[in-house]
């Protein structure tokens, strides 16, 4: 039986949990938080994430990252982008040697714009054949409600994508593989800073024709981006790009959707955060940009969210300025 450590008992931390138990792993969970931990490991609940489901029996949590780790055969890095590399250094030395590393996170690192599998290899020094990006339309409650749902494992080696893939795949749970990390990770982390734009047209009252351009045109800006950095321009017409931009874009599940209505509203970002949202798309976006300029790419639409966040400009001005911009001659 498969041996598997997600660190991170959060929402897709612990509805992954569930399809790899489902899947027939031996699933151990870290929590930061004991009631976390305790309410997982007692009750097979997480009512604070994931209202209303159940893990099945068998998966065990705790807050001792080195218990959860020890004989490892797969480690799940679940915990947020910005948070990912203050605790890597930390799980370091307790991470099995051979075991694939699978980052869940959708962002870019602020600082460094470093991507998620960047971030792991800079600090255990992995191989690039051991780092695993899991990415994909993924709400978690949907998941973990067995919905039916699709993802893509991408790793640069086959044997290894397949091994991942083959500890997550349940009745309603399926991987499609790709050898593309870096098209996965960006069009993950883009699609959040899209959600946003989409959720604050919906917050400034526009219907879904400003909505439809707000996808479309940020699939193209997330592509653009790719591309450069060495990513498959088909990678952002399937499950990780255009797939999950349908689902976030679409759901009232989706937190950076919400994030994004609040913002449209004219609410300001510290009381959306606040308010226990966890939107990646808020902290990534000026990440993601900083990337875009350092390769020459431009993104129009995350820099006006970038401009939202950060306070220097109001929902309506962002939007005005976008429909201002010079015409384009790309026709996507
Ligand atoms: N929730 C989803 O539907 C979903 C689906 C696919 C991918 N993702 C991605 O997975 C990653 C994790 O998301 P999630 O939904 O599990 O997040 P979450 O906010 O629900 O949980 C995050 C987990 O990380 C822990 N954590 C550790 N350090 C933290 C810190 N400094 N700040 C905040 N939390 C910290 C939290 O305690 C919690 O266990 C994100 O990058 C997200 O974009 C989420
Ligand atoms: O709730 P969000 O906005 O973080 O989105 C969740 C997943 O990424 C959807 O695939």
């Amino acid at each position: 039986m498969t041996r598997v450590t997600v660190l991170g008992a959060g929402g897709w931390g612990t509805a992954f949990a569930l399809v790899l138990a489902d899947a027939g792993c031996d699933v151990h969970v870290w929590a930061r938080r004991d009631a976390v931990a305790r309410e997982l490991h007692e009750s097979r609940t997480n009512s604070v994430y994931l209202p209303g489901i159940e893990l099945p029996t068998g998966v065990r949590a705790t807050t001792d990252a080195a218990a959860a780790l020890a004989g490892a055969d797969l480690v799940v890095l679940a915990v947020p982008a910005q948070a990912l590399r203050e605790h890597l250094v930390r799980w370091a030395p307790l991470l099995p040697p051979a075991a694939p590393l699978v980052s869940l996170a959708k962002g870019v690192e602020l600082g460094t714009g470093a991507r998620m599998t960047e971030v792991v290899r800079e600090v255990t020094g992995a191989a690039q054949e051991r780092l695993v990006a899991v990415s994909g339309p993924n709400l978690a409650l949907e998941v973990a409600r067995r919905e039916p749902s699709a993802t893509v494992v991408a790793c640069t080696d086959d044997t290894t994508g397949h091994a991942v893939a083959d500890a997550c795949t349940t009745a309603s749970f399926r991987p499609y593989l790709s050898t593309d990390v870096v098209g996965v990770e960006v069009a993950g982390a883009v699609k959040n800073v899209v959600a946003l734009a989409v959720g604050i047209a919906e917050g400034l009252g526009y219907g879904d024709n400003a909505k439809a351009a707000v996808v479309t045109r940020g699939l193209a800006e997330s592509a653009r981006l790719g591309v450069a950095l060495g990513a498959s321009s088909g990678t952002f017409a399937g499950l990780a790009g255009a797939g999950d931009l349908v689902a976030t874009c679409a759901s009232p599940l989706s937190r950076n959707h919400r994030a994004g209505v609040a913002l449209g509203q004219g609410r300001g970002v510290q009381e959306v955060l606040g308010a226990g949202q966890v939107a990646e798309g808020v902290r990534s976006a000026a990440a993601v940009l900083g990337l875009a300029h350092s390769r020459g790419v431009q993104m129009p639409l995350t820099e006006q969210v970038a401009e939202v966040v950060a306070g220097r400009r109001s929902a309506a001005e962002a939007a005005r300025a976008l429909l201002s911009r010079p015409r384009t001659t790309d026709g996507i």
